[in-house]
């Protein structure tokens, strides 16, 4: 039996990394997990019990207590909310108590993760690691674009303000900071459309799966 293949994409905000890992989970028919979306609904419980996400042991408490329902919540989106995830993911027991569902999620067959250690930490023996990114002004203007086209604009320059900010705090922390694995290969779509990105994504993993 062929072992199930990792494939882990990592990367600042709004670089791209989920809109590439959602295609390639598709082309290589493989499931997807978006790790973000963990520690924003770890961020959303804290909230809505008026805690604040900076107290690693409220913080830890909601990790614990994390269910699959708390991922499908469509309020996890928000500005409020990128900051509070940014915040709870610099908890070294909250990051423990994801560990193992993100590894479990791989087990049967393999799978696509995308988010800021995947490639150093959560699956260091990964079978693809891409580094994707862009540059701050490229990733401020698509997510300006994104807030705009659900009908809120907080300005171009409020945005590449928090994504400066968020990209500061993920990369300077002590616990699992985004930085690029050794052995990651650096995907730059500052000048790639969606489409030119995902190509030159599934020619690189195509590239390593062949030489085995
Ligand atoms: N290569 C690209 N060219 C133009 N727009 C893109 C490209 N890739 C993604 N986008 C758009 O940029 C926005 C951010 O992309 P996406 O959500 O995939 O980034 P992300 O790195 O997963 O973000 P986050 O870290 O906040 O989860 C989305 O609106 C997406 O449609
Ligand atoms: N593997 C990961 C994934 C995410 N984070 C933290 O969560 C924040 C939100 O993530 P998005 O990918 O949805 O933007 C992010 O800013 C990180 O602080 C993480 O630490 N590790």
């Amino acid at each position: 039996m062929t072992r199930p293949i990792v494939i882990a994409i990592d990367g600042p905000a709004a670089s791209g990394k989920g809109t590439l890992a959602r295609r390639l989970a598709a082309a290589f028919n493989l499931p997807y997990l978006d790790t973000g979306l963990l520690y924003r609904a770890v961020a959303r419980r804290v909230l809505d019990r008026g805690g604040d996400p900076a107290d690693p042991a409220a913080s830890e408490e909601q990790a614990r207590s994390l269910s699959r329902l708390d991922l499908e919540r469509g309020d996890l989106r928000t500005p409020e909310v990128d900051r509070a995830a940014s915040a709870v993911a610099s908890i070294k027991p909250v990051r423990a108590a994801l560990l193992d569902f993100q590894r479990r999620f791989a087990d049967a067959s393999g799978a696509v993760l995308d988010g800021r250690d995947i490639g150093t930490i959560v699956f260091p023996e990964a079978d693809v690691k891409l580094f994707v990114t862009a540059s701050l002004d490229v990733r401020a203007k698509r997510r300006h674009l994104e807030r705009l086209a659900h009908g809120i604009d907080p300005g171009f320059d409020s945005v590449r303000a928090e994504l400066a900010a968020r990209d500061e705090a993920d990369r300077t922390r002590a616990a699992a900071p985004l930085v690029q694995a050794k052995d990651a290969l650096l995907l730059d779509t500052s000048h790639m459309d969606a489409n030119h990105a995902f190509t030159a994504a599934a020619d690189l993993v195509n590239k390593v799966l062949a030489r085995g």
